[in-house]
């Protein structure tokens, strides 16, 4: 047979590795010069990971053309030809053809041309089979095989479409057989790494299962769906009338019959059961509208759609909403004034326990005024994943039909809370009373931040929970109490710091406990659990700054409006305060007393503001909130007030920068652990755009550039700030103070990684600019499903 010789046929040069490090193989054979074995090749030659290169195919003129590119050292249409000498094989040929290929691998070992130990992979799409090609050839496993599965492709396919970066940043699926020995998983591991894949070790059976579900059962369901309509008489006019959903889920029907009639019988025992499955959720939809199941229906599509986005928001670590924004910049270019009466939206603390209590009560819960925004969307989903059926949200209302407190179920995925800590924190508590075992995750923030805040409690409490960060971070996973074998109990808990997360956590874990959990806050925190609890039925006992609560209780479900969050005002607060002739009207704002530390630090700052139409939205006292523009003055910011603003220092750092005189912060080392370190992030942005400001290890001092004023004629038309390019660390609050210092600033100011903003205020550049700022929202890359 014709064997194809580099070095004789005296073609294009050899590719000799200049790399100074040992190539990984003296000698790799590919067998398949498709689209993906062509691309590992090439992958291969281009990364220096092997001596000799040699190819096995059918289509002669692959081989020649690939040995004249200086791809291959030598090629032929038969194995025995060139497969002396290799310590890699790689079977790149369609599923059905391994067994013959095997059956030539072992001649070439039974003959002395390969050592027993040579390493044998494939990239075929099924897996079990490939294994059953092996034993029905080879009388024991070979210690050199390990299966396994590239998760990567292209729209073209063949030779020519090879890409030596086609498995860049993709997943490649390995099956680590008992037979196999560890170093040559170890070596094939390291042969991906190094062409840019990620390596995940995975049962060949578990493998079939996932693909029998995320790629076999669609493309089945949709030839089979053609199917069912071109047997109608009337078929032309089914597909001439036919809309877009018909055509986009039967767009995979035009793939290669050949190949997908192989593949459904290379995999065929876990495509049956996929379609076993799949049956059974047919019978159910089916069923839900014969009986006319509205709520369970609701339920189901709700579930449904929001998944559709979740799994690949989770996937990529990215925000829920439309993330078109991903990436996204703000330039501002600098404004004077703000006029106007606006609306601001739900505040993100109540909405976050409205979806939890809602959820946990008995009987429906209506709520209005929620805050779209990505934390409390994550909030919500997860109460979805473990099972309630939630209505909305439109325009900021929902209905929840509460399961009671024994009614959630075990999510099947990880629950992800996004860049949400309120949701992690508060969820912890909830779910180390469940019966079953839940993982929390969050994105790469989130992931970061401290929380064996509540995880060291919640022992205590009988807990068993782990934080498996690197440091104490999430992920969390959670044993269920039918698994630990008893519930937990009440503790008596003093608090290390002023946290509302820590001790919602632990009222929450409460409800379950036996006998009483009490918590000591050494400041007076955030209410708002203390608060719901008590509107919806459940007793809560407030002595000073010790609350107290007994399990076993229940929760009746009610109506719940969120008045708009005093957080997200604080940024309008600050923009009428610092502007020349500004006066906003900020409408029925949340004012619990546990919130207003912005009012009373601003006022003490000598901000002009006032509170009118007060009254009482569920249980929350509201107001209307007027503030006007006025000569700050610089500050010693009480201690006490900082857990009642915690959330808004980013800004009043830059109502501090315009103020006259110094400003002091002291006691905020909480700061460090927010979405970034707020006290570094707001320092460098400062320093950038040239205010003098020191960082102390709880706090900042802030040299303010406010007018010396003299009169009490308002004079705040000299800008305070330079224009430049703020970092806001994918910290929403970050990117919306710098926002606001726009309005005193000489130049423009561009900020990048304002897609965060979603998470507490969608909508902050629209209303910003309908009160006259300039922002330019760039958006920036897509992160949706599809890409993920
Ligand atoms: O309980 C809550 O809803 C929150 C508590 C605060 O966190 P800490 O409890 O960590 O201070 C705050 O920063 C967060 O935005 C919301
Ligand atoms: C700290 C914040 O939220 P969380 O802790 O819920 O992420 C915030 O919104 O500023």
């Amino acid at each position: 047979m014709q064997t194809i010789n580099q070095d004789l046929a005296n073609q294009a040069p050899v590719n000799t590795s200049l790399s100074i490090i040992p190539p990984l193989f003296q000698q790799v054979c590919v067998i398949g010069l498709g689209l993906i074995g062509a691309s590992l090749a090439q992958a291969i030659r281009d990364n220096h990971l092997s001596k000799r290169l040699v190819a096995v195919d059918r289509h002669l003129p692959s081989i020649e053309e690939a040995i004249a590119q200086g791809l291959l050292d030598a090629g032929s249409a038969v194995l025995s030809d060139v497969v002396s000498g290799s310590d890699l094989i790689v079977i790149a040929v369609p599923v059905q053809a391994a067994q013959a290929v095997f059956s030539d691998i072992k001649a070439a070992m039974d003959n002395g041309q390969l050592a027993t130990d040579c390493i044998i992979t494939d990239v075929c799409s099924t897996k079990v089979n490939i294994i059953e090609a092996a034993q029905a050839v080879f009388t024991s496993l070979p210690v050199g095989l390990v299966p396994a599965h590239p998760i990567a492709g292209a729209e073209n396919s063949g030779y020519h479409a090879r890409r030596s970066n086609l498995f860049v940043n993709h997943s490649v699926i390995i099956c680590e057989l008992p037979t196999t020995r560890v170093s040559a998983i170890n070596k094939l591991r390291q042969l991906w790494e190094a062409v840019g894949a990620t390596v995940m070790p995975m049962a060949a059976a578990h493998h079939d299962s996932i693909l029998a579900h995320t790629s076999h059962l669609p493309h089945l369901l949709a030839f089979n769906l053609v199917e069912q309509l071109a047997s109608h008489n009337d078929n032309l006019d089914m597909f001439r009338y036919a809309a877009g959903g018909f055509r986009d889920f039967t767009r995979i029907a035009a793939s290669d019959p050949k190949m997908w009639h192989d593949i459904f019988f290379a995999n065929q025992s876990a495509i049956v059961s996929a379609l076993d499955e799949y049956s059974v959720y047919l019978q159910d939809i089916r069923q839900l509208i014969i009986d006319k199941d509205s709520t369970a229906l609701m339920g189901l599509l709700g579930r449904a759609q929001a998944a559709r986005r979740h799994f690949g928001h989770m996937l990529a670590s990215t925000p829920y909403t439309d993330t078109s924004a991903m990436s996204a910049s703000y330039n501002i270019t600098p404004s004077n004034t703000v006029i106007g009466t606006i609306a601001i939206p739900g505040d993100k603390s109540i909405s976050h326990r409205s979806i939890m209590l809602g959820s946990l009560a008995t009987g429906v819960t209506h709520v209005t005024g929620f805050l779209e925004g990505e934390d409390a969307l994550a909030t919500l989903q997860a109460f979805r994943d473990m099972g309630v059926t939630i209505e909305g949200p439109d325009k900021g209302r929902l209905t929840i039909h509460g399961v009671g407190m024994n009614g959630l179920k075990p999510s099947k995925t990880p629950l992800y809370m996004g860049n949400s800590g309120t949701s992690m924190r508060l969820l912890a508590g909830i779910l180390a009373a469940q019966k079953f075992d839940s993982v929390l995750t969050g994105d790469t923030s989130l992931n970061k931040r401290p929380m064996e805040r509540v995880a060291s409690p919640l022992r205590e409490m009988g807990a068993v929970i782990q934080s498996t960060g690197h440091n104490g971070t999430s992920p969390l996973s959670i044993t269920g109490r039918d698994n630990v074998g008893k519930p937990l109990h009440g503790i008596d808990y003093d608090m290390p710091v002023a946290s509302a997360q820590i001790k919602s956590c632990l009222l929450l874990a409460g409800l379950w406990a036996e006998g009483t959990t009490t918590v000591t806050q050494p400041e007076i925190s955030r209410d708002h659990t203390e608060r719901m609890l008590s509107a919806f039925g459940y007793p809560v006992t407030v002595d000073g700054n010790r609350i107290s609560i007994e399990g076993g209780g229940t929760l009746t479900g009610g109506d719940i409006a969120v008045p708009a969050d005093i957080s997200s005002a604080a940024f309008f607060m600050v923009a009428a305060a610092i502007s020349q002739g500004s006066e906003l009207t900020l409408t029925q704002v949340g004012i619990n007393p546990t919130r207003t530390g912005i009012i009373d630090i601003l006022k003490l700052m000598n901000a002009d503001i006032t509170l009118s139409n007060e009254t009482y939205v569920g249980g929350e006292p509201v107001a209307d909130i007027t503030i006007r523009s006025s000569n700050l003055v610089g500050i010693e910011i009480p201690e006490a007030l900082v857990p009642l603003a915690i959330d808004e220092f980013p800004v009043l750092f830059i109502a501090a920068s315009c103020a006259q005189g110094r400003t002091v912060l002291t006691g905020a080392k909480e700061l460090r652990v927010k979405e970034s370190d707020r006290i570094a992030v707001m320092a460098d942005g400062l320093q950038t755009l040239g205010v003098d400001c020191t960082v102390t290890e709880d706090g900042l001092i802030i040299e303010g550039q406010g007018s010396n004023s003299q009169s009490d004629e308002v004079n705040n038309s000299q800008p305070v700030f330079g224009g430049g390019h703020i970092v806001s660390h994918h910290d929403h609050r970050i990117a919306m103070s710098f926002a606001v210092a726009s309005l005193r600033a000489s130049k423009q100011i561009t900020i990048e990684g304002v897609e965060t903003v979603n998470t507490s205020f969608p909508g902050f550049a629209e209303l910003a600019s309908q009160i006259g700022m300039n922002i330019e929202v760039n958006k920036g890359v897509d992160n949706s499903i599809d890409n993920a």
